[in-house]
Order: C-alpha cells, then structure tokens, then sequence
C-alpha cells in the first residue's frame, strides 16, 4: 500500500518522555541586532532563527526557523525524541541554544532570560503536573501572579496598604479566571486532591492569570481521557478568542492538533520538516513518512 494512504488523524506516538533540565544564564541581544529579518515583524509573536541545540553527542535541534503570528495557534509535533520539549524550553530559556537566537514580539535573545518570562508576556504549562497540591486552586492561580508583586516582604507577612491591594487584585483575576475556565465551584478544594483532567486545567488558570500574549503548553492534554481532551481543546480555544492570546503547544494526539491548531510545524530529529496548515501537514508525505517510518514509494514502486 503506498505510504500516501494513510491518514494522519489516527496516529498517536507512545508516551512522553522528560528533557532535564541544563539551565543557562541569560544573554539578551538589544533589539534588532543580531540580522533579525525586520519584514513583517511587528504582526509577528514570537520567531526562532537558526535555532540549533546538541547534549554532548546527542543533537535536539538542527537550525530551526519558526515564524509564529499573533492570535495563532501553533502545535509543534513530532515522534519521541524529534524535539518537541527542547524546543520550547528553548523558547522559554530553559535551555540556551548553542546556535540562534529567540525574537519575542520586537526583541531578539541568543538566550531567552527565564526569570523575566512572564514580565516578558510568555506563560507556559508543563509536561508533569507543576502545582502545589497541598494548596487550595485559587492559592495556585494566584501564584500565577507572583511577578506583578512590587509590596516588600515584610508588607506581605504584616499585611500593610499596598501588600493587601496586590493580594485583593491578585485574588480577583484569579476569581475571573477560575470562573471563565470554569473552574470556580473547586477553587477551594486543595489542587492535589481534583481529578488529574481539572489538575491540569488549574495548571491552565494559573499560566492565564499573569495575562501572557503567548502562552506555551506542554502537552495540555496528556493522560487525558477523550472527554476531558475535549475540553481542554475547547478552553484553549476559548482563550485565544477571548484574549487574543498566541497559542503553542506540544501535543501527541495528531486528532486533537489537527481540529485544533491553525498552523502545525512538525520536527523529525531536530529538524523542521513541514509547517503548514492541518490540511497540508495531512498531505505531507515527509510527515507521513516521519511517523509510520516507513519509505515513500513511487508509482513504480521504487523507493525516492
Ligand atoms: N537534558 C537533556 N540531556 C540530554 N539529552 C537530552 C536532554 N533533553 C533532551 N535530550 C535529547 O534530545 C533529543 C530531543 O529530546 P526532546 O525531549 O526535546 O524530544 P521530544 O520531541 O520532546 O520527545 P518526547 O515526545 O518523547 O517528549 C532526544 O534525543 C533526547 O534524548
């Protein structure tokens, strides 16, 4: 049967795996040094240059370019291993990039400073559940706010003027948030002690709470049952229409990313192969080939 035949709808890859974590220092570039390509720019939310990263012997990224517009919803997929998770802590300045750099809105980074991420506009969610589970849902969303705090904390422990009017502020959006992904009849209840598909929609609240214009999540919907899968696509959805936020994700179940996404890039060990439309990323025969692992035969059936 030629490869073409099949569909990439029913495909799912195996279960994740971890990245590590190798954290780097900071190095910012000022703002448009660095060749960064200045057309069309300012509609754009985030973009990778030449993005190449290798542990030791091991190559994650091979010079990936990635251009991610504004208000889009972007999936990164790929098989085990391609570099989903190294590509986005990447982004996020988890990893520095032996080669490249990062342009968030007009700024360019040879490493995205991590720290200052969400000061930045950029939230992400973790492949493994990252809440306090000992704490109730709105405490975890309110923790979403952390980089908005200016009161001292000696006015945080006493309670002083401005201390409480951050806290008020802080624990309103997170009310806002908690009802829009409606969460609000749990947020009292401890994160640890909610079914695993809320854990991770909490997870959603708290990254949507610092207000990001990109937000970056890591496999929203693993270990999700159908319904609960279901959900998630539509809370994402919801988000970027409510809030124009840009939207990235790493996701393994190809059905989910396809109805989904509006753009999909796909990475095949390190590199991008395909970035296109669900339409086209269906069509790929690259794609296709990337994930049955199988060759492509022309008509008479020879391999090409
Ligand atoms: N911290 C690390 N140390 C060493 N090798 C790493 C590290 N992180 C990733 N790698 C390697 O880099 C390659 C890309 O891994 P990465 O986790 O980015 O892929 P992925 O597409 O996210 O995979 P999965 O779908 O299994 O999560 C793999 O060969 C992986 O073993």
């Amino acid at each position: 049967m030629p490869a073409a035949t099949y569909s990439l709808d029913v495909l799912e890859t195996g279960a994740p795996q971890g990245a590590g974590a190798r954290i780097a220092r900071p190095l910012p570039l000022p703002s448009g040094k660095a060749g960064v390509p200045q057309q069309s720019e300012e509609t754009l939310a985030l973009a990778l240059h030449g993005i190449s990263l290798s542990f030791g012997g091991v190559t994650a990224l091979v010079d990936v370019d990635l251009s991610i517009a504004a208000g889009e919803i972007r999936a990164i997929i790929g098989p085990n291993g391609a570099g989903k998770s190294s590509l986005i802590n990447v982004i996020s300045g988890v990893y520095r990039s032996d080669r490249g750099h990062v342009s968030i809105g007009p700024d360019a980074y040879r490493h995205v400073p991590t720290e200052r991420l969400a000061s930045l506009g950029v939230a992400r969610t973790f492949q493994n559940l990252a809440l306090f589970k000992g704490l109730s849902v709105i405490d975890n969303v309110i923790a979403g706010r952390a980089h908005t705090v200016r009161s001292s904390f000696a006015g945080q422990i006493l309670g002083l003027g401005r201390a409480r009017r951050e806290e008020a502020d802080a624990r309103e959006r997170a009310g806002r948030v908690l009802e829009f992904l409606h969460l609000d009849h749990v947020g009292h209840r401890l994160a640890g002690t909610l079914p695993y598909g809320l854990q991770k929609r909490v997870e959603l609240a708290r990254a949507l709470v610092a207000e990001p214009k990109i937000l970056l999540l890591d496999e929203p919907m693993a270990g999700m049952t159908a319904g609960e899968k279901a959900d998630m696509a539509e809370f994402i959805r919801a988000v970027r229409d409510r809030y124009q936020t840009t939207v990235i994700l790493i996701e393994h179940d190809i059905g989910v990313v396809m109805q989904l996404s509006d753009r999909i890039a796909v990475l095949d060990y390190g590199r991008k192969i395909a970035d296109g439309t669900p339409d086209e990323i269906r069509a790929d025969q690259r794609v296709i080939e990337a994930y049955l692992g199988v060759a492509a035969e022309n008509e008479d059936g020879e391999g090409i």
